[in-house]
């Protein structure tokens, strides 16, 4: 495969400042890894003067077998948690924000939109939509509190947010009720102020009052201590629009026409039975993605309302197609893609790339490789520009042979207060954050 994706345009929350190169994602090079920024990190006389007060697995605990898995820290009466926010800088107030409230989703969508994750070299910048973020915050039995802002007193402008949801998650046989953290932002004028530990303290704050004590997350930058540690992968869509933009490159030897011959797909997909996902499928789903998921060291529990609210298809937001025997009418495969688009910074022709992420994908009868691509022939088909995925799961089984590209950098996945013993490969995680 000429791999034309290597260029530093993936727009994920990878943007560790010193990419690991092409370490191979088995445990023991994943503690190789780890070990080597520690060791950078020590020679660089770098500390993490926040994250070394938070019961999250240290730097210098990595590989001590001793420590046992689960709860680093125990529960505390509720009773105990400080019941007023933590202190901010004066000129700065707290605010919840109703994202039901039109007024308030344009705010934060317009901070995150201007403010929000780029890749490395500031090229592209995630472009989360007013809707994608109403369905990522509002989950069954989520909690309005978790929603978190930062206004500037006198002018009322926003410029922080932190949310929380609720999950549960297993981890090996525990199932774990979690937050999970996310849209962690400060806007670029107030970098650097410490203002992010006062953020995440007052989303732990919440998330405790709730009676809720560990919390699932993710991020570009390597922190104590990643789970495990993944790579984003990148299957062209439309090879010359990503090349006009800088996401890729033209592989060598390659000719424009010659790309775009390679990454054709065919205009129609071939599994039969092979259709978008309905409410009534809501048990049949949620029956085969449990069982699926269930291989998973550390995996997401989904019941029917997470499906429904998770998987149904959303328009611009989620996509699920799933096979259905035509003999049988059984429900055998099941694939997903959620939207989350990027602006293109400084592009005279391209405002935005359309990108697909892959979500939860089930093979039992119809071969992955076949169902993946029948994802992609309806990606293509939905006019996105790109179909990203993790190689998370089984997904490094498809990734090479459909003309997936490597991306540059990594995704890293965090727990809080939850200890591992060892880090996870990325096929043993079955969980997908948004
Ligand atoms: C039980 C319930 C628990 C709930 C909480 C669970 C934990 C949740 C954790 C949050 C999960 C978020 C998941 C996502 O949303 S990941 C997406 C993060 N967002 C972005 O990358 C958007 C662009 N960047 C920004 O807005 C800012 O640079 C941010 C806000 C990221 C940092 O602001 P700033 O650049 O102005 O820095 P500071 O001076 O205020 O603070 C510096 C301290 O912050 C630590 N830092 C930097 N980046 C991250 C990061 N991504 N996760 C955790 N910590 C991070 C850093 O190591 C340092 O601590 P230490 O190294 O000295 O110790």
């Amino acid at each position: 495969m000429v791999d034309d994706n290597n260029s530093p345009g993936s727009p994920d929350k990878n943007r560790s400042p010193n990419p690991d190169g092409n370490a191979s994602p088995e445990n023991d090079a994943a503690i190789d890894v780890l070990a080597r920024k520690v060791q950078e990190s020590l020679v660089l006389g770098k500390t993490h003067k926040f994250w070394e007060t938070q019961p999250v697995g240290q730097f210098k605990d990595i590989g001590n077998t001793s420590l046992a898995e689960g709860p680093i820290e125990q529960p505390t009466p509720l009773s105990e948690v400080k019941q007023e926010p933590y202190n901010l800088p004066n000129l700065y107030e707290w605010i919840t924000c109703d994202i039901d409230s039109e007024e308030m989703c344009m705010e934060v969508y317009k901070l995150l939109t201007n403010n929000y994750v780029e890749d490395d070299e500031n090229m592209f910048r995630f472009n989360y939509s007013k809707e994608f973020l109403r369905w990522a915050l509002r989950p069954p039995g989520y909690f309005k509190s978790w929603h978190i802002g930062v206004r500037v007193k006198s002018s009322k402008k926003l410029v922080a947010f932190i949310t929380g949801v609720p999950a549960r998650i297993r981890v090996r046989d525990d199932i774990v009720t979690m937050a999970e953290i996310n849209f962690l932002c400060v806007h670029k004028k107030l970098r650097s102020k410490r203002l992010a530990p006062v953020m995440i303290k007052e989303v732990t704050r919440r998330v405790h009052l709730e009676n809720i004590w560990q919390a699932a997350y993710t991020a570009g930058v390597v922190l104590p201590t990643p789970i495990s540690t993944c790579q984003y992968w990148h299957r062209s869509l439309n090879p010359k629009k990503l090349i006009d933009v800088g996401f890729s490159r033209l592989g060598a030897r390659m000719t424009m026409s010659r790309t775009i011959k390679l990454y054709k797909l065919p205009d129609s997909t071939v599994t039969p039975g092979f259709r978008q996902m309905e409410l009534h499928d809501v048990p049949a789903v949620t029956r085969l993605l449990r069982n699926y998921l269930s291989q998973f060291a550390v995996a997401v529990d989904l019941d029917e309302n997470d499906v429904e609210h998770w998987l149904l298809p959303t328009e611009n937001v989620v996509d699920s197609y799933l096979v259905e025997s035509p003999e049988t009418h059984e429900i055998t495969d099941f694939c997903s893609f959620y939207t989350l688009p990027s602006t293109v910074l400084g592009n005279q022709n391209y405002s935005t790339l359309k990108a697909a992420y892959s979500y939860y994908n089930v093979s039992t009868k119809t071969p992955l490789l076949q169902l993946m691509n029948d994802a992609l022939i309806v990606a293509k088909r939905k006019d996105y520009d790109v179909f990203n995925a993790l190689d998370v799961m089984q997904n490094e089984t498809f990734l090479k042979e459909l003309k997936f590209g490597p991306g540059d950098g990594k995704l890293h996945y965090y727990l809080y207060n939850y200890r591992l013993r060892n880090p996870l490969k990325p096929a043993e995680l079955g969980l997908v954050l948004l």
